[in-house]
């Protein structure tokens, strides 16, 4: 499974982001929450599920269905605050640097409203554009450091041994951080890595993160009057990057007002149930929201989750089952599986997905909405009800 990773200054909201992101939305709250430690939690990414064109009633076993859209969980991390000079241990650095490793996708938290500087302190006009520099570079500064522990004993034994491919890739493997990606970052660079300059390393390090680290940003608070011009400014600066308005802070009161019983909350629009039964500054605020809700069509959180897998990861839903006909598993169970797979994948990659013992043993598979049999290279598509066929 994919991991998110949360990047960004102290006291721009990421725990706020955080806390929206793996709140337990209150008709799926009995879900079996794997929370590895405080800073790791489960969230969901979410895609109509196939029950309602197919009109069935399905029953879910790795993930949730919720008014025909499926739930599926996804991990997601909150690193420490990142200060500048993070990459030379300053503020939680070393801490930060260290739990970031593991994730595959950034999501670059910013507070749109410019209202905390480089430190996370008060401040007016903060420009978040030198907000997501700063972080960008620290990002650079840590695979420089990493890359180059070492350097003049790798690059020496990387020339003479003429490996310098398989010595750089060892050199990362922590960073999760393919032999692939790797190549295509080196490639460009002289095959002597002892003339590499300062420049030249750091330029890899830049490479490197590109090629490994997808990322979005997250421009948070947009809920505060400041923030508009400084989305704009960012959109504006960051025409390689997806920048997404986000509103953490009202994401995690209707999810608090939706499990108090207060509100219908579906990620995009909410209704008050029972207005008698509030008072003056619970109407007030869920009247902000409302309006908050009707100007922007939802607070971005569950956009960060849906486009860091779909568009960053390239990530599509398929659907094993058993039994072709029923769509279900041996037990009866209507669509139980949903899996996130890489686009291209093909129904031998799925099959693998499932166990290694079903990939080994594959023979074909059938694809379930057609009735047609596929082949082992057939590549899957989003939305996929898959049966495998196996000696298994
Ligand atoms: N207006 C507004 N305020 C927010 C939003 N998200 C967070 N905040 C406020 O911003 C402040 C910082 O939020 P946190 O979530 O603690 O920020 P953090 O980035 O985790 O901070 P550190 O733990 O110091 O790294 C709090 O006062 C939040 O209430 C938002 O979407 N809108």
């Amino acid at each position: 499974m994919a991991i998110l990773g949360l990047v960004g200054k102290p006291n721009v909201g990421k725990s706020t982001t955080f806390n929206a992101m793996t709140e337990k939305i209150a008709d799926i709250g009995n879900y079996p929450f794997t929370t590895i430690n405080p800073n790791i939690g489960t969230s969901f990414v979410t895609k109509p599920c196939p029950c309602d064109t197919l009109n069935l009633k399905c029953t879910p076993n790795n993930s949730k269905c919720f008014s025909g859209m499926r739930y599926i969980p996804v991990e997601v991390i909150d690193v420490a605050g990142l200060v500048p000079d993070a990459h030379k241990g300053k503020g939680m650095g070393n801490k930060f640097l260290d739990d970031l490793r593991q994730a595959d996708a950034f999501i670059l938290v910013v507070d749109a409203s410019g209202k905390t500087d480089l430190e996370g302190n008060p401040s007016e006009n903060n420009d978040p554009v030198e907000d997501v520099k700063f972080l960008l570079n620290e990002l650079d500064m840590w695979i420089h450091g990493i890359l180059t522990k070492n350097w003049e004993r790798l690059s020496r034994k990387a020339q003479q041994e003429k490996n310098l491919l398989k010595a750089l890739s060892e050199q990362l493997s922590g960073l999760n951080i393919s032999e692939n990606q790797v190549f295509a970052v080196i490639k460009e660079f002289d095959e002597s890595p002892m003339k590499w300059t300062e420049e030249d390393l750091i330029n890899v390090s830049t490479n490197l993160r590109k090629a490994s680290k997808p990322m979005i940003i997250a421009a948070n608070k947009a809920d505060h009057p400041d923030a508009e011009k400084n989305i704009e400014k960012l959109k504006e600066e960051f025409k390689d990057f997806l920048v997404i308005p986000t509103s953490a802070e009202i994401e995690l009161a209707l999810k608090n007002a939706q499990k108090a019983g207060l509100i219908k909350y579906d990620g995009k629009s909410m209704e008050v149930l029972d207005e008698s039964s509030l008072n003056d500054a619970q109407k007030n605020a869920l009247n902000y929201m409302k309006s908050y809700l009707d100007k922007f069509g939802g607070t971005g959180i569950q956009d960060l989750i849906n486009v860091a897998y779909y568009d960053l990861l390239d990530m599509i839903v398929v659907y094993p089952v058993e039994d072709e006909g029923k769509f279900c598993d041996k037990k009866g169970n209507v669509l139980p599986d949903a899996y996130l797979v890489k686009k291209g994948a093909t129904a031998k990659d799925l099959a693998f997905k499932i166990h290694t013992e079903i990939g080994q043993k594959f023979i074909y598979a059938v694809d379930a909405k057609k009735k047609l049999r596929i082949s082992a290279d057939q590549e899957l598509n989003d939305g996929d009800i898959i049966k495998i066929v196996s000696a298994a």
